[in-house]
């Protein structure tokens, strides 16, 4: 067994990824959770399976290329989630759990009812990690919130390796980002931040970083990129003072593997590299796929792990360039080794699950996990022989990149055009105060108008049904039979609840963006591309790869069905431009708003065909808006000026009395509520219930001037709320935003609940909304009652 004891370091490995898939490469994980979460199989089983995820890993990166014994493999098979991992490793259990866990060490278990909750527990928050998709789950800190080393799993798993033949490299998320993205305790005083814990935690991680050498870990890799975002509210000074003192702790611990610190997804401020090079750690990682060199680092005898193969995305990329940049810096003076900018988790596992799916022509332009990490072994063989003794590999990237330049149907000319022909006047509707008097006299809806976000439960007959379709079990005609039943129903379902605005309940929908991308030019569907999203939950982004056109409506037919069946009107129902580039693998040869307009104008054709089939008010969702915020402040107003721009692009086609909606969910949106003003949407429903308001208290502060659906039921539980709880929360709304700009609806889309608590919580909601109603009646007529003779006097005095 190795111990390295506070020596100096071992020779870091020439190339490395960050990260690797964690879900298996058939989502094996994903279903062993389930079946367990279910009761079907017991944890020995749960465990057996990750085991063999995690050497199938393992396997797979040492045949692209790495060595088994020099650490570039790394350690990071996360049951569940990464910072939980870490939370259960340092023991930071949040006191509200203190009655449910305790005993120690912490277990497989303990990390479910954290993550998943249960009748008395709330589980805790999910939020994006960094500017990606996936969602991580956020550690509540307060003073006196307990840390311990109290789960080994990370070592247990180094010592597996070592059984097996490997040394790998475990990966943890380092202290200062877990206390950067952890959020303070409820009830705790308001000066109170988790990096005042600092001092606390880092012992934990000395007796952690003292196992994992034990265990035989030469190498262990700390994530850190709290130090390169700029949007955590912390500013750069604090994250790298408190990074050069974790790091002169936990450098200077007795026992230890050598330090690796990683930060990914932006730029390492150069104060951040000057106190991680101070502390001592013993090579330090930087992003130059999406960031730039720290000017400290050309002349620093640190190792420098440079991240030049994209780990966020699926292109094969330009490897000549990448390999300049390991050049350039191998040039001045500096020890340089290969690495993915991220880590792997972001894209799926191999292209060689996708020969049905993807044609031999656009695989060769793409790489997913298995081709980055060989990627990787080449530039490392370049790194270590020269620029010749990889040529080839070059010379086939650049070949295959010169390919996609020119191949049919990258570029359309017709569309560029039409994109440089857009203007001013095309992103500008009348002012709302036009739109509004136009809308509610064309609409004539009650005061608080009862709706919901779209999708209603997605069954498992629906699911059937798509997939008897898909697989040609049954064909187009039985199946939109099918879909137009379920629409029926809904519609039927919605009356009889008695809701204002109705929905067509998008079961023809397996996803949100899919879908749309199912349906424009530009975008290819994977077979088997599964990406974490959070626990066992996947997507599967499609890949925008040309330039985005709509040759057909996509959604009118639907729409129109449903509205033919009511008197009521019926929401069109589309994705706007933001969410499907986030949600999706975006092209890396143009720039994002390039593409968000053409998807905008795809869109805005879309909006004015469900205008013109009779749809009078249009929700273009965009819960994404807040997700690709850049994790630097000097993107954010050209960042915020394309997106919004785009919105308005798919929007602003329409007549004013056609109402424009849009939904958030999902985030912080304080950050960003200029922006959704700057919508310009008649209608914006939001994500509030679990946060009780905050996101309308803000929205109420900027004088936000048009209608607001703030979600007064929490979608993401299966618990219904009654209506007094219902009552309660719209109460708290009226207070803040005028009743006659007020909407009711539930937080987000139903598909994931099941029909009977759909039905009750909305039963529930529209009893609260009529008896609010009646309340603001009484009340004004109580006003006017009162107004009269106090105004007689007046009027009579002024006369
Ligand atoms: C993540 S936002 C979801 C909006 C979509 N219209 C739905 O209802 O499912
Ligand atoms: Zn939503």
């Amino acid at each position: 067994m190795t111990n390295i004891t506070n020596t100096p370091a071992q020779h870091f490995p020439t190339g490395t990824v960050l990260g690797y898939p964690r879900i298996g490469r058939n989502r094996e994980l994903k279903r062993a959770l389930e079946q367990y979460w279910r009761g079907d199989s017991s944890l020995d089983a749960l465990e057996a399976v990750h085991a063999e995820v995690r050497q199938a890993r393992r396997n797979a990166l040492a045949d692209a290329g790495f060595a088994r014994d020099d650490a570039s493999i790394p350690e990071d098979a996360s049951t569940y989630d990464h910072v939980l991992d870490t939370l259960l490793a340092v023991g930071a259990v949040p006191e509200r759990f203190a009655d449910a866990i305790g005993e120690e060490p912490l277990t497989l278990d303990d990390a479910f009812l954290l993550a998943r909750g249960d009748a008395t527990h709330p589980a805790l928050e999910m939020t994006k990690w960094f500017d990606t998709n996936y969602h991580y789950l956020v550690p509540e800190i307060s003073p006196s919130t307990p840390f311990r080393y109290a789960n080994r799993d990370r070592a247990r798993q180094v010592t597996e390796a070592g059984a097996a033949g490997f040394n790998t490299r475990p990966t943890i998320v380092g202290p200062v980002t877990f206390l950067a993205l952890a959020k303070a305790a409820d009830g705790v005083p308001a000066d109170f931040a988790p990096l005042q814990r600092l001092d606390d935690l880092l012992p934990v991680y000395v007796e952690w970083l003292a196992d994992l050498a034990e265990a035989g870990a030469q190498w262990v890799q700390l994530d850190e990129s709290a130090l390169v975002s700029q949007v955590l509210g912390i500013d750069e000074r604090t994250l790298s003072d408190a990074a050069l003192h974790a790091y002169s702790v936990l450098s200077n611990a007795p026992q230890r593997p050598a330090l690796f610190v990683s930060t990914a997804y932006a730029t390492l401020p150069d104060t951040a590299f000057n106190a991680l090079e101070l502390a001592g750690v013993d090579a330090i990682g930087f992003d130059l796929v999406r960031g730039s060199v720290p000017a400290p680092a050309r002349a620093s005898n640190v190792p420098l792990v440079a991240g030049v193969i994209d780990g966020h995305n699926i292109w094969r990329g330009d490897l000549d360039a990448a390999f300049a940049k390991l050049e350039s810096l191998q040039q001045s003076g500096a020890n340089v080794h290969a690495s993915t900018s991220t880590s792997l988790f972001h894209v799926p596992h191999t292209l060689a699950d996708e020969t049905e799916a993807l044609s031999p022509q656009l695989r060769s332009w793409l790489a997913f996990a298995d081709e980055k990490a060989r990627q990787i072994a080449t530039l490392a063989a370049g790194l270590a022989q020269g620029r010749d003794a990889i040529a080839a590999e070059l010379d086939a990237a650049t070949t295959a990149l010169e390919d996609r330049r020119s191949a049919d149907g990258v570029h359309l000319p017709s569309v560029a055009e039409r994109v440089a022909q857009v203007t001013d006047a095309d992103l500008q509707r009348e002012p709302f105060a036009v739109r509004e008097a136009a809308q509610s006299a064309s609409l004539n809806l009650p005061v608080l108008p009862t709706t919901t976000i779209g999708s209603f439960p997605q069954t498992p007959t629906i699911r059937r049904a798509r997939r008897d379709f898909v697989r040609g079990d049954i064909d187009r005609a039985a199946y939109e039979e099918f879909l137009r039943d379920e629409v029926r129903e809904v519609i039927t379902l919605q009356h009889n609840i008695g809701l204002d605005v109705l929905v067509h309940g998008e079961p023809e929908r397996n996803d949100m963006v899919q879908y749309f991308a199912e349906n424009l030019e530009g975008f290819a569907t994977t077979a088997n591309g599964w990406v974490q999203s959070y626990g066992s939950r996947c997507t599967r982004p499609s890949i925008l790869w040309g330039d985005v056109e709509r040759t057909a409506p996509i959604t009118v037919p639907w729409s129109q069905y449903a509205q033919s069946l009511s008197d009521a009107p019926v929401k069109g129902m589309l994705t706007g431009p933001v969410t499907i580039l986030a949600w999706s693998f975006v092209r890396d040869d143009q720039p994002l708003e390039q593409t968000a307009n053409q998807v905008a104008l795809a869109l805005r054709d879309e909006v004015r065909d469900l205008e013109a089939a009779g749809i009078r008010i249009i929700q273009v969702d965009e819960p994404a808006l807040r997700e690709l915020l850049p994790l630097e402040r000097d993107r954010h107003d050209d960042y915020l000026r394309w997106s919004v721009n785009a919105f308005r692009l798919a929007t602003a086609g329409v007549a004013i009395e056609t109402q424009i909606h849009t939904h958030l969910c999902y985030s912080e949106f304080g950050e960003i509520i200029a922006a959704i003003d700057g919508l310009d949407a008649d209608v914006t429903s939001i994500e509030a219930a679990r946060s009780r308001m905050e996101v309308i208290e803000d929205l109420a502060d900027h004088d936000y001037p048009r209608g607001v659906g703030p979600g007064v039921w929490d979608i993401h539980s299966p618990r219904v709320p009654d209506s007094a709880e219902i009552a309660g929360l719209l109460e708290a709304a009226t207070d803040l935003i005028p009743a006659n700009r007020l909407w009711v609806n539930p937080d987000c889309g139903l598909k994931t609940r099941g029909y009977e608590e759909t039905t009750a919580s909305l039963q529930h909601l529209v009893a609260a909304t009529l008896a609010a109603r009646e309340a603001l009646q009484q009340a004004a007529a109580r006003d006017a009652a009162q107004t009269v003779p106090d105004a007689a006097p007046a009027v009579a005095a002024g006369a």
